[in-house]
């Protein structure tokens, strides 16, 4: 049972808070009452921390993540206003966040001066489970005006209870999990502690197809997403990254409707969907100062480059560090995994 009464979440919300309620007694038997329910949890080799230990069927990162998914689980309070991004990690957040934060507040800012050309994305649109994990967040989600731009890399199943009662609306994007594990390893060894022997790309091939990364198993993080925007299409928008590539201006108006903010005939008229594009675009942010030199503050320990989250940005780049055998394992993997849910990979029009 995840621990609930006395527990670090009760002295990361009260430290927050400025309460001195928690004392230093009752913050040292929570750790210990988190260590211990830690060890009771399966253990796996991890990405960028020693291990990654199983939470109600996923891989998260003991140190950061599966405090942020029990904070949210205990803590968060959802609003019916709500917007989430949901992604699993590298399937294209930062673009994603890029995009709605510029499209939900497009009437604030002026293009010349927007806030996008001088914050990263990441600290446009705050992750839930990383924020409420911070002794001094970056925001307070309390004090966000409604309706609230929200990230999750949370799976479906371990969102509080309330989300479909509560009406919140979500945006998933999916991605070719060759391009994610790709990615993935890029990213990770950059983040990984010197301490530890960088991956191989061999060794996180091998963690891939056997579900453990942050946040995975990837197909049922995925999976779970898929099914619920089908029984609530109105609810969750279900995006793939290689359709926004091929048609961002398309998949551009649909968020836009989906989050009840269509762009007004006015709005066409005087091509603001071309000019969210072309803030959001790769070329573009990857080049700006503060992606260039800045960084982002995931949590207290963890500090990321900016930069890392611009690699690519292209599809199909797996073709360049999968052999033919690795490529065909994968998709072997992936065709059981989606079997009869409907969903195929790579953009809309084209099958596996
Ligand atoms: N604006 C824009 N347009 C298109 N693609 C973009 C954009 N920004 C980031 N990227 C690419 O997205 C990949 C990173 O995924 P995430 O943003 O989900 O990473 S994270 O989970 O937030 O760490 C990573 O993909 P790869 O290049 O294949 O590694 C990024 O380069």
């Amino acid at each position: 049972m995840a621990p609930s009464l006395v527990s670090p979440q009760c002295y990361y919300i009260s430290k927050r808070n400025n309460e001195a309620s928690v004392s230093e007694e009752a913050w040292e038997k929570a750790y210990q009452i988190y260590n211990d329910f830690v060890q009771t949890l399966p253990k796996a080799k991890g990405w960028t921390t020693q291990n990654v230990i199983k939470y109600q069927g996923f891989w998260l990162t003991p140190t950061s993540a599966l405090k942020g998914v029990l904070l949210v689980q205990h803590h968060f309070k959802p609003r019916p206003t709500d917007i989430f991004l949901a992604t699993s990690p590298k399937c294209g957040t930062t673009w994603l966040k890029a995009l709605m934060f510029a499209t939900m507040n497009r009437s604030s800012y002026d293009f010349s001066s927007h806030p996008l050309l001088k914050n990263g994305p990441h600290d446009c649109v705050t992750f839930i489970e990383v924020n409420m994990c911070q002794d001094y967040p970056i925001m307070n989600l309390e004090l966000l005006l409604s309706p609230r731009l929200l990230a999750a890399h949370i799976p479906y199943d371990l969102l509080p209870v309330t989300k479909t009662t509560f009406g919140c609306k979500l945006v998933y994007i999916f991605r070719d999990p060759k391009d994610v594990l790709v990615s993935t390893w890029h990213f990770m060894n950059k983040l990984r502690p010197k301490k530890l022997q960088p991956l191989s790309l061999g060794e996180a091939y091998e963690l891939f197809c056997e579900g453990i990364s942050h946040y995975a198993p990837f197909w049922d993080h995925v999976l779970e997403y898929w099914k619920a925007s089908l029984e609530s299409p109105d609810k969750i928008l279900f995006l793939k990254y290689e359709d926004m590539k091929r048609e961002p201006s398309v998949h551009l108006r649909r968020l836009a409707e989906f989050v009840g903010q269509p762009f007004s005939f006015e709005e066409e008229e005087k091509g603001v969907v071309q000019k969210i594009l072309r803030l959001c675009s790769f070329e573009n942010l990857r080049n700006l100062k503060v992606n260039k030199t800045g960084v982002h503050r995931v949590t207290d320990e963890i500090v990321v480059n900016n930069c890392d989250f611009f690699r690519k940005g292209q599809t199909g780049d797996w073709e360049n560090y999968l052999t033919d055998e690795m490529k065909q394992r994968l998709d072997f993997i992936t065709e059981q995994k989606l079997k009869n849910s409907g969903l195929t990979l790579g953009s809309s029009n084209r099958n596996l």
